[in-house]
């Protein structure tokens, strides 16, 4: 397989950032999540055996949104199943908040691109769901879901059910819904990918809008290079499986970012392109 990883201390378009030096720029102290050369191997029921991940390293900042991009089959899931506890690294070390990680956490929340909702509950009911969950009462707990419904704009559609709803209205309930609980992580795999365009462009803004008043750290996987980079502060590229860090692109585009205006940026063209190139490669290999 070909890597065009440039050999530490060689020139660098700006931009970019090698893998070791991504790692330490985050700082550990100040790590959310820390994977330290994890390898994750399978073993199915036939015993044959399959590298999802190699050697993989990546610190996200408390506060900081990180996309993860690679060809399909990768491994990005895979990461995020580490981040849960739902997978333990066959080598390596992960960490959340500076301790290994052993089960769920509260602290985290997840947004997938399956919606999440009870089919029997009403809109409140549903965004309500994890704080009675969590032991808040039932009418605190529905005041917050009203506050919450109200910030995704759906203040209308509180008493409506799942199915009574536009995929994009569900998304805005699966974003409610996650907020609500003030998770200091958030684990988002593809959670727009199903939604058309113009939807998907305005859920961006949303997911932007709610994550800036946050303080907490986003994890999104997305096979949308345009996505990560107009989402994220620094997009990890990995190559094709094993998978295992190829490259770690700082995006310092301004903030508020508006995604309907982000993609005509020069900046955003040139990462586009070079990310791209990069990808390509891993992308051929398959
Ligand atoms: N429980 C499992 N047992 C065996 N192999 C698995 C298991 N889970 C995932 N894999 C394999 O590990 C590799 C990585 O899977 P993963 O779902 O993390 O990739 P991905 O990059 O998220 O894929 P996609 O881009 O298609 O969503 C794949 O080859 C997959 O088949």
């Amino acid at each position: 397989m070909s890597s065009v990883t440039p050999p530490l201390g060689a020139s660098q378009p700006s931009g970019f950032i090698s893998p070791q030096s991504a790692v330490a720029s985050a700082g550990h102290a100040d790590a959310a999540i820390e994977f330290d050369d994890v390898s994750l191997r399978f073993i199915s029921a036939d015993g044959n055996a399959t590298i999802a991940l190699r050697n993989f390293s990546m610190t996200v900042a408390r506060g900081e949104f990180v996309a993860i991009v690679g060809p399909t089959g990768c491994g990005k899931s895979t990461t995020l199943n580490m981040i849960t506890g739902l997978l333990k690294p066959t080598v390596g070390r992960v960490q959340v908040m500076g301790k290994p990680v052993t089960g769920i956490d509260p602290r985290i929340g997840f947004v997938f691109q399956a919606d999440a909702v009870f089919p029997w509950k009403s809109v409140r009911e549903n965004v309500a769901a994890g704080p009675i969950f969590r032991g808040t009462p039932k009418a605190r707990a529905l005041a917050l879901a009203d506050e919450w419904i109200q910030r995704v704009g759906l203040d209308k559609f509180g008493n409506h059910y799942p199915h009574q709803l536009s995929g994009g209205m569900r998304k805005r309930v699966a974003l409610a819904q996650t907020f609500i609980n003030q998770p200091e992580i958030l684990l988002m795999d593809e959670p727009f990918s199903a939604l058309d365009m113009q939807t998907r462009t305005l859920m961006q803004d949303e997911l932007l809008r709610l994550w800036s008043g946050s303080g907490g750290s986003v994890v999104f996987v997305t096979h949308d290079l345009e996505e990560a980079i107009a989402l994220a502060d620094r997009v990890f590229l990995l190559t094709a499986r094993p998978a295992t860090l190829k490259r770690v692109y700082e995006i310092d585009l301004p903030r508020p970012r508006i995604m309907s205006q982000v993609r005509y940026d020069q900046q955003f063209i040139d990462l586009s392109k070079r990310i791209w190139d990069d990808l390509r490669e891993e992308v051929q290999i398959q």
